[in-house]
Parts: structure tokens; sequence; C-alpha cells
């Protein structure tokens, strides 16, 4: 029986002389999935996305595409297209001809070839652009043009390296958007690598966040954000302030042993342990929520939808977000309360 899965990994190995890149990575990409690996730099992305593609062989584990074993097939027989950071366009060719590449190379017929190129420029809207060469694109163009290339052949897997992190704020927004509408009417099966959480969040089905060459968790993004696994999770995956504080004889104190105002609803036990919150759930003014924290404003930003609000608590430093302005000024005491599900705690 035909696999469900596109792609599967099974404990894949890469080591580049003393640095172990990718070390034992197992994942399930089922047909129509979106798949992001995100993480920080040399966290082994980069490495695994080149081990699907047969850019690099694996010293260890098996890569199945379709049910069946790739990992000793060169790249140009494996069913995967990659796109990559700078669309790596043939210059001297037209936007159809750099479209219609792969299609030739399978050997499709000129008949296909030339409607099968016009539907993925419609999809890509580039219709009317077929004549230009890259360099009359502007860069989200030419991205536009690489994705069509890449998607026009129907892979069984479509890789992505990072293909927005060269474009300004407003075309990676953009784009982002459009390969989430493409991947929603099209369903192709796809890895993704970022480092950008917004981006993984926004597009995939499920997001592998990975650490040092290993994937810490591998969930759907909700999941991935609201019960993260561990703290490296949590900490990657959105902003949050840490509460640093020292616990002894019933009080909390800060790293220098100065007591900090902090009120939870289960106490914690003696030892020393990091809270975390995200700043949007961190409300001002407020003595009646499960926890609180009393600590001096130290000064604002207004960050266009929402004024951030930064305040001291002896060492510590917390910022909360808040849609307006407060009576509060610099100095000023402030009551700050948040909820219990809203906490991470870990020692
Ligand atoms: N060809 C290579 N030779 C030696 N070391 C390598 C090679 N490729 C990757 N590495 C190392 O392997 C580790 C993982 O690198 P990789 O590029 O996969 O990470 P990444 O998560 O994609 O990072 P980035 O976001 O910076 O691209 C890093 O320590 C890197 O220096």
């Amino acid at each position: 029986m035909a696999s469900m899965n596109a792609l599967e990994l099974d404990g894949i190995r890469r080591a580049f002389g003393g640095v172990v890149a990718v070390d034992d990575v197992s994942i399930d990409v089922r047909r129509g999935e979106f798949v992001t690996l995100l993480g920080p730099s040399g966290s082994g992305k980069t490495s695994t996305l080149r081990l699907i593609g047969g850019f690099e062989q694996p010293d260890a584990g098996a890569i199945r595409i379709n049910g069946s074993r790739v990992d000793h097939l060169p790249a140009y027989q494996r069913d995967t297209t990659t796109i990559f950071q700078t669309g790596a366009l043939f210059p001297h060719k037209t936007v159809a001809e750099n479209v219609a590449y792969g299609l030739r190379m399978r050997g499709v017929s000129k008949a296909d070839i030339s409607s099968r190129v016009r539907q993925a420029l419609d999809v890509v809207r580039l219709s009317g652009y077929e004549e230009r060469y890259p360099a009359q694109l502007s860069g989200g163009q030419k991205q536009r043009v690489a994705l069509a290339r890449s998607m026009v052949v129907r892979p069984a897997i479509l890789l992505f390296d990072e293909p927005l992190s060269a474009l300004d704020l407003s075309l990676r927004l953009q784009l982002r958007a459009e390969i989430k509408r493409l991947h929603d009417e099209i369903g192709f099966s796809a890895i993704y690598v970022t480092h950008d959480q917004g981006e993984a969040m926004a597009m995939s089905s499920r997001v592998a966040v990975m650490r040092s060459g290993r994937i810490e968790q591998i969930d759907r993004p909700e999941k991935v954000f609201g019960e993260p696994s561990s703290e490296f999770v949590y900490t990657f995956i959105g902003e949050s302030c840490c509460l640093r504080a020292q616990v002894s004889a019933g009080t909390a104190a800060d790293s220098d042993g100065t007591p900090l105002d902090l009120r939870l609803s289960t106490p914690l036990s003696e030892g020393s342990w990091r809270l975390y919150v995200r700043p949007s759930r961190l409300y001002l003014g407020r003595t009646d929520m499960q926890n609180g924290l009393r600590a001096r404003l130290d000064f604002t930003e207004f960050l266009g939808d929402v004024h951030r609000y930064h305040f001291k608590a002896g060492k510590l430093e917390l910022f909360a977000d808040h849609p307006g302005a407060i009576a509060h000024r610099p100095g000023d005491f402030v009551d700050i309360g948040w909820q219990t599900v809203d906490m991470m705690v870990y020692q």
C-alpha cells in the first residue's frame, strides 16, 4: 500500500567534523502537510533540509519519499524541489523559460509545458510577466517565479530554505500570506525552514522546534505556543518576561536578595525559580488576579498597536503591553496581575 506520508525521516544524523549538525531527527510529513523547522541559528534546520534534498548524505538513518528510500540517491533523482533564500533564477532565461525548465528536464510535452507554465504563473499572480528577465523583476516577483518554478513540477515535497528572509518586512508578510493561500488551495506537502517564529506560526500545519540538531517539540502551532514542552520552546516562541526569584522561608527575593512584593496562587518551595509571563498577559493596576507583583515603572515605549511599559522590581526587569496610556509616571509603583494559566514556572 502506498505510504500516507510524503516524507519520512527516520533517525537521521549528520556530523561535520566534531559538530553534530543533525542528531537523530525523525519526522513524518503527511501528504498535504506543511511542516516548519524552526530554531535559532546553528540548530540544524538547513542541514536537515539539505539531507532531504540530497545535497548532503546522512551518516545514519533513513529518508523516504512517498514510501521509498532515497537517502543514497543524488539530488536530481529525488522528487523534491527547493526554493532558496534568493530565488536562484537563470538570469538569461525569461520568466516563462525559468518556470518551464523543470518540466523540460522531465520530458513533459511542449503543449503541456505551455499550459502548465501559464497556470503556474497565474497561481502566483504573475500572468503577463512571461517574457521578462529576472533583472526586470522586483525581489518579491523573483521569489514568486521561484515558487512557480518549484511548484509547477508537482514534486512529492517542496523544500523551502528561508525563502522570505532576504525581503523587506511588508513583502515578507505579503508573500507569507500568499504561500499560505497557495497551500490552502493546492494542498502541497512542504518542509519550510525559518528562524522567524511568526512565519512558522502563520503558515504551518505543524512546527518542529529544533535545538542543537535535535527536535525539541513537534506540534500544531497552537500547541507549541500554548503548551510548550520545555523552557527553551517557551522562550523561543514569542516574547516573554522572566521573573527570577529566590525563595527561602516562604519569601521571594531577586538574585541580590532584595525582597520582592510577589504574590502567587501556589507558593513556591525553597530554591531558585524562573517564572515567565507573556507581556500581553500582564495586567496593570490589578490586585484582584491570581498572581501579582508590585513594581516601579521605569519607562514606556509606544509600539503602534500597544504601549509597552517597562518595570523594575529589585533586579527584575519586566514589560507589559497595554492598549492605552496609563496614568502612572516613571518612578510610580504599579500593581501588575496575571492569571495562573498564563504563567510558566521552571526551576
Ligand atoms: N558544511 C558544513 N561544514 C561544517 N559545519 C557545518 C556545515 N554545515 C553546517 N555545519 C554546522 O552544523 C550546525 C548546524 O548548521 P545549520 O546550517 O544546519 O543550522 P541552521 O539551524 O540552519 O542555522 P541558520 O539559521 O544559521 O542557517 C552548525 O554548527 C554549523 O556550523
